[in-house]
């Protein structure tokens, strides 16, 4: 792994690294591993549907953003295994439909996967092509909802420089490029305007203390890491002036699914009165879903609990309790930012708010 720099200053490019990226030749889908960081930079060469699908379940590739662009990228792969082995089209059809239901909740996995087949009828130049435009078009998204979002809190609160709390990881390696969350704090960083970012560590998978602080290093964005139990704390003793969060999916009423323990900060800010904001893509949006009780949540091995760094921590037999995600309800939520825009559900219950940033 490069050393990191902790010595960027503001005006310095960006720091260059993909979470995923489509090899022509030999054509393959390259994969960062985060499973290893921030302790090694290793990548995996995807050509088959098995090692994606365990590549998604494992959270090698993670963050709902590239897993769009897995998906998407994961019909190629498909297809061309397809082709090697001879597959006939039930057998394809239900390899892709693996890739797609690998984890349920992110809504960018199967629409990045709909996306991509829904041009197979051009061949696989064409399904290659649409692939590589969700790539390009989630950095955009990505890269405006970041200067949206930051012109919205600055004037929201009022404040010249700004004290953060975020959840889990939501920079680049959670998306074809840049960010969402993290794209704000980017730019606010950018643009002077960051006093002080608490990412919380992320239980059980750390990846606020992995990746998040991995990024932060990176760009030299001064952080701490908090217990995830320290949040709440953090928020009401006035330490914070904002909390920023991804998502993986939004209601059409900006109910808000995201990493488990988000709910938590939404409740801590709504007390504190200070805003909580949700940073996605339009592509996160889920118009068909009204509200967050249809939101299927992913429930992932309980051994991720009561383990640490692959040793147990809790007495043997004891069972673990792992839902991935939670739901923040609409009201709690001061804003949503897009590419297409801010909405402030807190403030506007309206039951399809969401149509209005959706694109
Ligand atoms: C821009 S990423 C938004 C979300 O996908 C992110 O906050 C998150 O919860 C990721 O969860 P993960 O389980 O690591 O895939």
């Amino acid at each position: 792994m490069a050393e990191a720099d902790n010595h960027r200053q503001p005006d310095d490019p960006p720091v260059q690294f993909r979470a995923l990226e489509w090899v022509p030749q030999p054509a393959h889908l390259r994969l960062l591993d985060q499973r290893e960081l921030p302790r090694r930079e290793t990548y995996l060469q995807i050509t088959e549907v098995d090692a994606l699908v365990a590549a998604i379940v494992t959270l090698a590739v993670r963050g709902a953003p590239a897993l769009g662009a897995a998906g998407a990228l994961g019909v190629v792969v498909a297809l061309e295994q397809a082709e090697r082995e001879g597959w006939d089209e039930s057998r394809l059809r239900a390899e892709i439909d693996r890739i797609r239901d690998a984890r349920p909740t992110a809504v960018n996995l199967a629409w990045g996967v709909d996306e991509a087949l829904g041009r197979r009828a051009d061949g696989r130049e064409a399904v290659l092509a649409a692939a590589l435009q969700i790539v390009a078009d989630d950095e955009a998204a990505n890269r405006e909802l970041s200067r949206v979002g930051a012109d919205w809190l600055l004037a929201r609160t009022g404040r010249e420089r700004l004290r953060i709390v975020t959840h889990c990881n939501t920079g680049a390696l959670a998306t074809t490029a840049w960010g969402t969350a993290y794209g704000i704090i980017h730019e606010l960083y950018t643009r002077g305007a960051v006093d002080l970012v608490y990412a919380d560590e992320t239980r059980p998978l750390l990846q606020g203390a992995r990746l998040t602080s991995w990024e932060l290093t990176r760009d030299g964005i001064e952080h701490v890491v908090q217990a995830d139990g320290a949040a709440a704390s953090t928020i009401l003793r006035g330490l914070a002036d904002a909390a920023i969060i991804g998502a993986d999916r939004i209601a059409a009423n900006a109910d808000t699914a995201n990493k488990i323990g988000s709910v938590a900060l939404a409740l801590a800010c709504a007390r504190a009165g200070i805003p909580f904001v949700v940073a996605a893509p339009s592509s996160t949006v889920d118009l068909r879903t009204p509200s967050g009780a249809q939101i299927r949540i992913e429930e992932r091995d309980g051994a991720e609990v009561v383990t640490f760094d692959g040793a147990a921590i809790a007495p043997p037999g004891t069972r673990g309790f792992n839902p991935a995600f939670d739901v923040t309800p609409a009201d709690l939520i001061a804003a949503v930012v897009t590419e297409h825009g801010v909405v402030e559900p807190a403030r506007d219950p309206d039951p399809r708010i969401m149509e209005r940033i959706a694109g």
